[in-house]
């Protein structure tokens, strides 16, 4: 499974000024977090890559399928920013209406919806109204809808805002339990993200890449004195991105 952009160009309009130019990039293997300062275009490489858009000139495809095939959306999950509770719908009618949408039957889904729901600890909240639970229960529901349908490339877009020390830890505990050939792109403003267990980073200023690579690779970007903890943003730093101005703020 291979999503791939290429060369793609987006503007929010017809005569503004292009968020993204001419970009090329391919999901790579495993977890890739995405890194850029605010602004830098995150959330719309995302949702080009999630099809929900497209772009003005280029293409997005996933081995060969057009993001606007129906293959590509049963394939493709994407978690949005910002997650929408479904006015009279409970946790887990949520995740499973998702689970429909991409096409599973209503008791496959329905099935799916509590597993999923599991997996990111809110069995407890599942029979809850969507509207009813706080910020980080809410992105949870986002998580679980983005597992819901077993994807093959899940986008996921600030995940871990809003959520305390321990559901991070859970986030990243189902992650690392994601199993066969799945690859997650996330985009994060919480260094911890980065430092554990990711295996690619990219970074995103200004409407291109600036970065990519193995983590490994981006860490030792860093100076050799820099100091332990701090060693990502050191090396975002070496790339000329500057904390004090760009870096996001930890949540
Ligand atoms: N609907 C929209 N209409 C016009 N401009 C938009 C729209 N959505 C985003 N933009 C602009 O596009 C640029 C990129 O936004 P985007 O949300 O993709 O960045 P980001 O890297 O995800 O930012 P952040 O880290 O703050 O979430 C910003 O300058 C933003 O103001």
């Amino acid at each position: 499974m291979t999503l791939t952009l290429t060369r793609c160009t987006y503007a929010y309009g017809l005569r503004a000024r292009p968020i993204l130019e001419n970009l090329t990039y391919t999901v790579p293997d495993g977890l890739t977090v995405l890194l850029g300062p605010n602004g830098a275009g995150k959330t719309t490489l995302l949702r080009l890559a999630a099809g929900v858009t497209r772009p003005r000139h280029g293409s997005v495809e996933l081995d060969g399928s057009d993001s606007q095939h129906k293959a590509y959306r049963a394939a493709v999950a994407w978690m949005p920013q910002q997650i929408t509770a479904m006015a009279g719908l409970t946790a887990r009618e949520q995740v499973a209406y998702t689970g429909w949408l991409k096409g599973m039957n209503k008791r496959d889904a329905w099935d799916a919806a509590a597993r999923a729901l599991a997996r990111v600890d809110l069995t407890d909240r599942a029979d809850t109204k969507t509207k009813q639970l706080s910020g980080g229960q809410l992105r949870r529901v986002g998580v679980a809808s983005a597992l819901v349908h077993s994807a093959r490339v899940l986008l996921l877009d600030e995940p871990t805002a809003d959520m305390d020390p321990h559901q991070r830890r859970v986030f990243r505990d189902t992650l690392t339990s994601l199993t066969g050939d799945v690859r997650v792109l996330l985009s994060t403003h919480d260094i911890a993200d980065l430092a554990e267990e990711s295996q690619h980073v990219a970074v995103l200023h200004s409407g291109h890449l600036t970065y990519t690579g193995t983590t490994t690779d981006f860490l030792a970007l860093a100076p050799a004195d820099a100091a332990p903890g701090r060693v990502a943003e050191a090396a975002y730093t070496a790339l000329g991105i500057h904390p004090a101005r760009d870096w996001p703020q930890q949540q």
